[in-house]
């Protein structure tokens, strides 16, 4: 079975940006998430991912680096693997393939066995990711739903990534994602930023991500969002 069969939580850090004052990766591994990835699109350096991973890679959590560029990967024993986007909605290839080909190109370092794909939906229109990936945002429900079972279905993933990055997402959208699939993995994120946005998100989504909230509020504000996200996945939620 998958890592991420198990997770309800990801607390996504990005290198780009600092921990609030005081705070330490051990805190945050502390907060009862179920996993960390590091990733952001703007100002990515290979040297900044490096630091955090090895940051992260000393506590008992689990570590994957999320790229968002070739050149941001690293290569350790401190993490448990690579979860390599794709982006289904973007305007650009080179975000489905494109960098795809070029990094195998340039990286012979690559360990198939802990890489894995996730297939994004990018649907905030403001966020880097959008820009960067020249994503078409404009989408319904059944667009978006269409989408996640072209990427279960057709392209065999396994994780279906729902992303508002810095905004709360429509939940009927995110239900539409969460209905369609069979069995990938539904991550969502996006302006989760307390227990019942964390909760709500939960309800339909298979694992939440929360990530500005770790930069910006801290550690006790993502723990509010564990016990969202593993009281919406408890028996006894209504789900
Ligand atoms: C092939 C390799 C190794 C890399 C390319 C991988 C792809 C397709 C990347 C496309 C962009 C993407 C989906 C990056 C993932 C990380 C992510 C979504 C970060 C959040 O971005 P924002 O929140 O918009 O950006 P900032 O927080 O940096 O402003
Ligand atoms: O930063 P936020 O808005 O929490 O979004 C989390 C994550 O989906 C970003 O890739
Ligand atoms: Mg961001």
């Amino acid at each position: 079975m998958s890592d991420w069969a198990d997770w309800d939580h990801i607390v996504k850090i990005d290198p780009d940006k600092t921990l609030v004052d005081g705070e330490t990766f051990e805190d945050v591994a502390a907060t009862g998430t179920d996993a960390i990835e590091v990733g952001g699109t703007t100002g990515m350096t290979e040297e900044k991912m490096k630091r955090v991973v090895d940051a992260c890679g000393k506590h008992d959590i689990p570590v994957y680096i999320e790229p968002s560029n070739p050149a941001s990967v690293v290569h350790s024993d401190r993490h448990d693997g690579y979860l390599i986007p794709v982006v289904m909605n973007a305007g650009d290839v080179a975000w489905i393939t494109g960098a795809h080909k070029e990094w195998i190109r340039m990286d012979d370092e690559i360990d198939w066995s802990r890489t894995f794909t996730e297939a994004y939906i990018v649907l905030n229109p403001e966020a880097s990711v959008a820009s960067y990936t020249q994503a078409n945002c404009d989408l319904d429900a059944d667009d978006v739903a269409a989408y996640a079972e072209a990427a279960e279905h057709l392209l065999g993933q396994e994780i279906v990534y729902v992303e508002y990055s810095g905004m709360l997402g429509d939940t009927d959208i995110v239900a539409a994602a969460a209905d369609i699939l069979d069995d990938a993995t539904l991550f969502y994120g996006g302006g989760i930023h307390d227990y019942e946005s964390a909760r709500t998100m939960a309800q339909h989504a298979d694992t939440i991500v929360v990530g500005d909230l770790v930069h910006d509020e801290g550690v006790d504000a993502v723990r509010e969002t564990v016990k969202g996200a593993k009281d919406a996945t408890a028996p006894t939620a209504d789900r």
